[in-house]
């Protein structure tokens, strides 16, 4: 499992280690894991040009230090310091390896003098040491000019902790940012590494151990070996019933495609057996695509709404969603939900769209500040919800939190979404809580489109499709 913490949480870990460390210690092994990954992304470092750029706090020590170390290595190393505080030691260090330091990117206005735009521009890396968990979001005129730059000359930007001016406990990029190439953190990940759209702005994040111990934390990110630990595996005394059986309420005579698909999704999970429900013409289609599907019954868990256009029957849903078996509420099936009742076995399955419809906002609100929407949802309506997007955020009543980072953009892909709600219908009937089937689901999906992508575009059904193998390589 991948853990990320608050800057409050990270700070309280970091001062309890520093209290029993010599001085100095934890920048230090920040520093050398720094040079390290620059290192190794630059493919060596004798002659390699490195610029560093230098805001006022340790995160500019950080990238001090491990400019020195580079210095020491053969690379040239200069230093632009955005600020008079900058910090001493470090710059002494720089010094004392050979490397060199300049003061200020430009002049007050912000406009950025020749010479440092020549530095930047020849630069085979440019070093973000402006500021990590002790910034505010935005870049300071000097700072996005010099960023503006290497972007301009397409030179890569390594991130020390954090992409500059990114909000770092939501995730939120309300200013302008670093965009970085590699984002090197350190002792753990944080909010803004997992949580879009500041976790696009990281680019990979790699992670510097330094010695730091947390407790579990409220947002995390499922990992291979969790996958492998979660999924419901049948076994010698299983049958198709205690594997689970699977209710689907979805697609229509306008949408009937959105019944094929999910009922795909949800064979392609762990379930023993799937029941449709729905329009005899529909049925129909479902069956000549996969014969193995049975009719209405008793089951362990519904999926519902996906395609449902005109079929929507509310009261219905409502009475499904009042009773105990757990629901994977989708599409259209979202209309139904309201905040009054109980409903902790309820997985809601919106895209930003239908999250911004359920909470009365806009859209663009809710691709902005993802976390904050999931969570607020989640609490309202008494239900878990999963947000769709290029990450996936995932947010229980209780406060827990799962991202899924995995996904590849070839997943937007119409149908992609009904595939995913009958996939999670499958885990939940199989005996996940809602938080661990969405994240198991989002992790399974995303891997099955990745899987399925190595054969050039891909489709909701070639998705589907490719559940059992990607599923295999991850259990096995
Ligand atoms: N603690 C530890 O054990 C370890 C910490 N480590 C490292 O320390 C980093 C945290 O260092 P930190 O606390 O000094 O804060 P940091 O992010 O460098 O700068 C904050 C200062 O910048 C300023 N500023 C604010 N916003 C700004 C903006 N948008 N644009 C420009 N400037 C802005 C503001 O000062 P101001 O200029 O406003 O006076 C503020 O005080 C952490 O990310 C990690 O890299 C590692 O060495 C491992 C051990
Ligand atoms: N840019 C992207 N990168 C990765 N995954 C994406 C991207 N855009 C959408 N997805 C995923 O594709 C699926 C789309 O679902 P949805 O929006 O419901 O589409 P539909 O209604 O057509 O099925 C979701 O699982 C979502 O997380
Ligand atoms: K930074």
């Amino acid at each position: 499992m991948r853990h990320a913490y608050t800057v409050e949480q990270v700070r309280s870990a970091e001062s309890e280690l520093m209290a029993k460390l010599p001085d100095g210690t934890l920048m230090q092994r920040a520093a050398t894991g720094l040079a390290v990954a620059i290192g190794n992304f630059l493919g060596g470092t004798y002659g390699a040009r490195v610029v560093l750029l230098i805001g006022s706090g340790d995160n500019g020590g950080d990238a001090l230090y491990a400019g020195a170390r580079l210095a020491r290595r053969g690379a040239h190393v200069t230093a632009i310091l955005l600020s008079p505080k900058a910090h001493e030691p470090g710059i002494a260090a720089l010094r004392s390896a050979g490397g060199r330091s300049v003061t200020s990117a430009g002049d007050i206005s912000g406009e950025i003098y020749d010479d440092i735009v020549s530095e930047l521009a020849g630069a085979d890396v440019v070093v973000d040491g402006i500021v990590g968990i002790g910034g505010r979001p935005g870049l300071r005129p000097d700072a996005l000019a010099a960023v503006r730059v290497a972007e301009q000359y397409g030179v890569p930007i390594v991130a020390v902790d954090t992409p500059s001016g990114v909000d770092v406990d939501s995730g939120e990029t309300p200013e302008p940012h670093v965009n970085a190439a590699l984002t090197v953190t350190f002792g753990t990940h944080k909010i803004c590494h997992l949580v879009d759209p500041a976790a696009s702005a990281c680019g990979p994040v790699h992670l510097v151990d330094i010695g730091l111990d947390l407790p579990p934390a409220l947002v995390q990110s499922l990992q291979a070996a969790d996958v492998r630990a979660l999924y419901p595996v049948p076994h010698g005394e299983s049958d198709k019933y205690s594997r689970g059986v699977v209710g689907l309420m979805v697609g229509s005579t306008e949408y009937p495609g959105a019944a094929v698909i999910a009922t795909a999704g949800a064979l392609g999970g762990p379930v023993g057996m799937v029941r449709y429900v729905g329009p005899d013409a529909v049925a129909a289609a479902v069956r000549e695509a996969h014969p193995e599907v049975v009719g209405a019954g008793r089951v362990q868990a519904w999926t519902i709404g996906s395609g449902l256009g005109e079929e929507l029957d509310v009261p219905r849903i409502r009475e499904l969603l009042d009773a105990d078996e757990p629901v994977v509420l989708d599409a259209d099936g979202l209309k139904a939900l309201d905040d009054s009742g109980d409903h902790v076995d309820v997985l809601a399955t919106p895209h930003a769209g239908e999250l911004a419809r359920l909470l009365g906002v806009d859209r663009s609100t809710v691709e902005a500040e993802r976390l904050k929407h999931a969570r607020m949802a989640a609490e309202r309506y008494d239900v878990t919800v999963l947000l769709k997007g290029a990450t996936t955020v995932i947010a229980s009543p209780d406060g827990e939190v799962r991202v899924n980072t995995n996904a590849t953009p070839w997943l937007a892909t119409a149908g992609a979404g009904d595939v995913l709600a009958g996939l999670c219908g499958s885990l939940l009937a199989a005996g996940l809580t809602p938080l661990d089937a969405a994240a198991l689901g989002a992790y399974l999906h995303a891997s099955a489109a990745t899987l399925a992508s190595a054969n050039g575009p891909i489709t909701a059904t070639t998705v589907a499709q490719s559940l059992p193998e990607a599923t295999r390589r991850l259990i096995t």
